[in-house]
C-alpha cells in the first residue's frame, strides 16, 4: 500500500500546467512527475471540500496520459458519471477554483458543459459516456468541427444497459472512437454480475500486458515497421487465454488489459492509437480506486466519497447527528416487515449502502438483490418478482429512478403489480447538485393510474409508510423520503399501516390552511409559530398521500378557510397540481377561491448546501409565512 502523501507538497511541474496544451512540451519523465503532483493536489483539495475522492485518484495517470496525447478541447474526453473528473479539472484551467468544489458558486463535482470547454458533456448519472462520445464521433463524420472522441467509463458504469446499447451501435457504425474501460473492480460497493466476473477473467487468466504485448491487440494499428514485431508479440501470446472476445464481438478492437497507472505503457499506447486507429477501440485499463492515498485504498468503498478530512490521518470531519437518518429508518423498518412477511424481497441498483439495503442483506442475504447500475432492469426485475408472488421493495434514489420510468409505466403500473418503490434522496440533495436532485418523482409517479404515492413528513411517518407499503397488495405503491437526518421525533414501537389516501390535520387554525406533502412540514410548523405571533395561525395538515388525494380533507380545508396553500419538495406537476386539478373540477376556482402551490422553482438548482438550496427554492419558513401574509393581503416590511 502506498504511503500517505506529506503536505505541503512541491508542485513544480503542475505549476507550469495551466491548460493541457502546456503538457505537450513535457517529457515523459516530467509527465510522471506531473501525475504524482496531481494526485497530491487532488487529495489536498478534497480534504478541504469533501467529495468524490477514490475514483479521481484511480484515474490520475489516465488523466495525464489522455491530456498529454489528445488535444482537448478539440478532442472530446467524456468522463462517465463525472465523479472522477477532479484531476481533469485541475489540468484544464480550474486549479485555482478546485477548493470550491461542490460549494455554492463553486465548481461542480461532475463535468458540466457550462463550466468549461474541456467538459464537452455533462454527467452525474452513469453509463452515458459511450453514447455521447459516439455522438461527437458521428458529428465529426458529418462535418462538425470536432476532433477525436474518447469515453472513459468505469467497470461499474459499464454494467449499465446504455453502455451496451452504445457499443452495439458504435460497432455497427465502425467509425473511429476510443473507449477507455477504467476497471478498478469497484462500483461504490464491490461490483456485481457476470460482466464483472468476465472482466476479472480477462486479466486473471492472462498477465497484465506491457506495451509489447499490447501490440497483440493493436497490431493492425501500429505503423508498418513495427507490425512485424507486434505480430511476433502476438505469436508469443498465442495459446494464452487472453480475452476481449465480448468487445471484439461488438465490433471493437480490444486492447489490454494494461496497467492504468503505468505511464510507460499508457503514453506510447495512446500515441499509437491516436496516430493509427480507424474504427472503435476499447482500451481495458486496470486501476485501483483510491490509488496513492492509504486511507482511501484501505476503505471498503476505496474512498468513493468523503467528508472533509485530515490528510495526515484520513480522519473525516463529520457533523454530529441528532436524529437517525431516513435511509436507516427505512432499512430497519423494512427488516421488521420482512421478518413478518417472507414474501418481502429488496432490490437495489448498485446502491446497497446508499439505500440502506446493506443492512437488509445482512439479515436476509437470499432476499436482497443488487442488480448493478441497471435501474431499468431493477424495476422490471421487481415487476417479475411481484408477478411471481413475491413482494419486492425496489429501493432507488429519486434521480436514478428516472431511468426506469417506462418500466414503471409498462411493466409495473399497467399490470397493477405490487411493487413497492422506496424513493430515497427525494428532494434537494445539496452538494451533488441538479443531476442528483429528486425533483420529479412526485410528478412522474402520481400521474400513473393506480399508483399510490406517499411522502413521509418525518422519520416516524416513514416507519408507518413502510408498513403501509408492506400491507398494500392491490397494486404498486411508492414512498418518498429525503437525504439526511430525520426531525428527531419520537419513534413508534412498530409501523402501523395508514389508511390509503387519508391525510391528517396537525394543527387547527383559521383563515388559511396549509396542506403539506413530505418533510417541509417542519418549516410549515415554524411558519405557523411566526404567524401565530401575529394572531394569524393557519391550519396545518399533512397530506401523506399525493395519490389518491384525500379529497374529503381538501374540501373541508377549502370550506373552512379563505385560502389553501400546498407545499412539497418537488417540481411543478406534482402534488399541488393534483390538488389544483381536483379543485378546478369541483368548480372551486369559479368562486374565486385563493389557492397557491409552493413547489420547487422551474430551474435546475446548482450544487450548494441544502440550506442554501432551500433558500434559493423559496421553501423555508420565512417563504411560507410570506406566502400566507400575501394571500391575506397583510402588508409587511420588505425583508432585506
Ligand atoms: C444511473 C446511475 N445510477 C447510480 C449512480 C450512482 N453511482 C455513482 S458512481 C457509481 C459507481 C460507478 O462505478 P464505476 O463506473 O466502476 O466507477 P468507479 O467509481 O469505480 O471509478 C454509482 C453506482 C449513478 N451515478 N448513476
Ligand atoms: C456519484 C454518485 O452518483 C454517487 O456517489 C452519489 O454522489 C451518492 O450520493 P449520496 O451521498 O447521497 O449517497
Ligand atoms: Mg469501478
Amino acid at each position: 500500500m502506498s504511503q500517505t502523501p506529506k503536505t505541503p507538497a512541491k508542485t513544480s511541474v503542475l505549476d507550469r500546467v495551466h491548460l493541457p496544451s502546456d503538457m505537450k512540451t513535457l517529457s515523459d519523465a516530467e509527465l510522471k512527475k506531473l501525475a504524482a503532483e496531481l494526485r497530491t493536489e487532488t487529495i489536498s483539495a478534497v480534504s478541504e471540500t469533501g467529495g468524490h475522492l477514490g475514483a479521481g485518484l484511480g484515474v490520475v495517470e489516465l488523466t495525464v496520459a489522455l491530456h498529454a496525447v489528445f488535444d482537448a478541447p478539440r478532442d472530446k474526453i467524456v468522463w462517465d458519471v463525472g465523479h472522477q473528473c477532479y484531476p481533469h479539472k485541475i489540468l484544464t484551467g480550474r486549479r485555482d477554483r478546485i477548493r470550491t468544489l461542490r460549494t455554492e458558486g463553486g465548481l461542480s463535482g461532475f463535468t458540466k458543459r457550462s463550466e468549461s470547454p474541456y467538459d464537452p458533456f455533462g454527467a452525474g448519472h452513469s453509463s452515458t459516456s459511450i453514447s455521447a462520445a459516439l455522438g461527437f464521433s458521428m458529428g465529426r463524420e458529418l462535418g462538425a468541427e470536432t476532433g477525436d472522441a474518447v469515453a472513459v467509463i468505469g467497470d461499474g458504469a459499464m454494467s449499465g444497459g446504455m453502455a451496451f446499447e452504445a457499443m452495439n451501435h458504435a460497432g455497427h457504425l465502425g467509425k473511429r472512437l476510443f473507449v477507455v474501460l477504467n476497471d478498478n473492480e469497484m462500483s461504490i460497493a464491490p461490483p456485481v454480475g457476470a460482466l464483472s466476473a468476465y472482466l476479472t477473467r480477462l486479466y486473471a487468466e492472462g498477465p497484465m500486458q506491457d506495451l509489447k504485448a499490447v501490440a497483440k491487440g493493436a497490431v493492425k494499428l501500429l505503423p508498418e515497421p513495427f507490425q512485424e514485431g507486434a505480430r511476433r508479440a502476438k505469436d508469443m501470446l498465442k495459446g494464452m487465454a487472453v480475452g476481449g472476445t465480448l468487445f471484439e464481438a461488438l465490433g471493437f478492437t480490444y486492447i489490454g488489459p494494461v496497467d492504468g497507472h503505468d505511464l510507460d505503457t499508457l503514453l506510447p499506447l495512446l500515441r499509437t492509437l491516436k496516430a493509427r486507429a480507424t474504427g472503435p477501440v476499447l482500451i481495458h485499463a486496470l486501476t485501483k480506486k483510491g490509488k496513492g492515498y492509504a486511507p482511501a485504498e484501505a476503505s471498503p468503498d476505496r474512498g468513493h466519497a468523503t467528508a472533509r478530512f485530515d490528510v495526515a490521518t484520513g480522519a473525516q470531519v463529520k457533523a454530529p447527528s441528532n436524529a437517525p437518518n431516513y435511509t436507516k429508518v427505512f432499512a430497519e423498518s423494512l427488516i421488521a416487515q420482512a421478518k413478518r412477511d417472507e414474501r418481502i424481497v429488496a432490490v437495489t441498483a448498485a446502491m446497497p449502502d446508499g439505500t440502506g439495503l446493506n443492512l437488509f442483506a445482512k439479515q436476509f442475504p437470499r432476499r436482497c438483490f443488487d442488480v448493478g447500475i441497471a435501474e431499468q432492469h431493477a424495476v422490471t426485475f421487481s415487476a417479475g418478482l411481484a408477478a411471481s408472488g413475491m413482494r419486492p421493495f425496489c429501493a432507488i434514489y429519486s434521480t436514478f429512478l428516472q431511468r426506469g420510468y417506462d418500466q414503471i409505466v409498462h411493466d409495473v403500473a399497467i399490470q397493477r403489480l405490487p411493487v413497492r418503490f422506496a424513493i430515497d434522496r427525494a428532494g434537494l440533495v445539496g452538494a451533488d447538485g441538479a443531476t442528483h436532485a429528486g425533483a420529479f418523482d412526485v410528478g412522474f409517479m402520481s400521474s400513473l393510474p393506480g399508483m399510490v404515492v406517499m411522502a413521509a413528513a418525518d422519520e416516524a411517518e416513514l416507519v408507518h409508510m413502510v408498513a403501509t407499503a408492506a400491507a398494500h397488495d392491490e397494486g404498486p405503491i411508492a414512498l418518498r423520503y429525503p437525504r439526511g437526518e430525520g426531525m428527531g421525533v419520537d419513534m413508534p414501537e412498530a409501523g402501523q399501516p395508514l389508511e390509503i389516501g387519508k391525510g391528517r390535520v396537525v394543527a387547527e387554525g383559521a383563515r388559511v390552511a396549509i396542506l403539506s406533502f413530505g418533510t417541509r412540514l417542519a418549516e410549515v410548523l415554524k411558519a405557523r409559530e411566526a404567524l401565530a405571533a401575529r394572531g394569524l395561525a393557519p391550519t396545518v395538515a399533512d397530506a401523506r398521500f399525493a395519490k389518491p388525494l384525500d379529497t374529503d380533507l381538501i374540501l373541508r380545508l377549502v370550506r373552512d378557510h379563505e385560502a389553501l396553500i400546498t407545499i412539497e419538495e418537488g417540481a411543478i406537476g406534482g402534488f399541488g397540481s393534483h390538488v389544483q386539478q381536483f379543485l378546478m373540477e369541483q368548480g372551486v376556482f369559479d368562486r374565486g377561491y385563493k389557492f397557491r402551490a409552493m413547489v420547487l422553482p422551474d430551474t435546475f438548482i446548482d450544487h450548494a448546501s441544502p440550506a442554501a438550496m432551500y433558500r434559493a427554492a423559496g421553501m423555508n419558513a420565512a417563504d411560507i409565512e410570506a406566502k400566507v401574509l400575501d394571500l391575506l393581503n397583510v402588508a409587511v416590511a420588505r425583508r432585506a
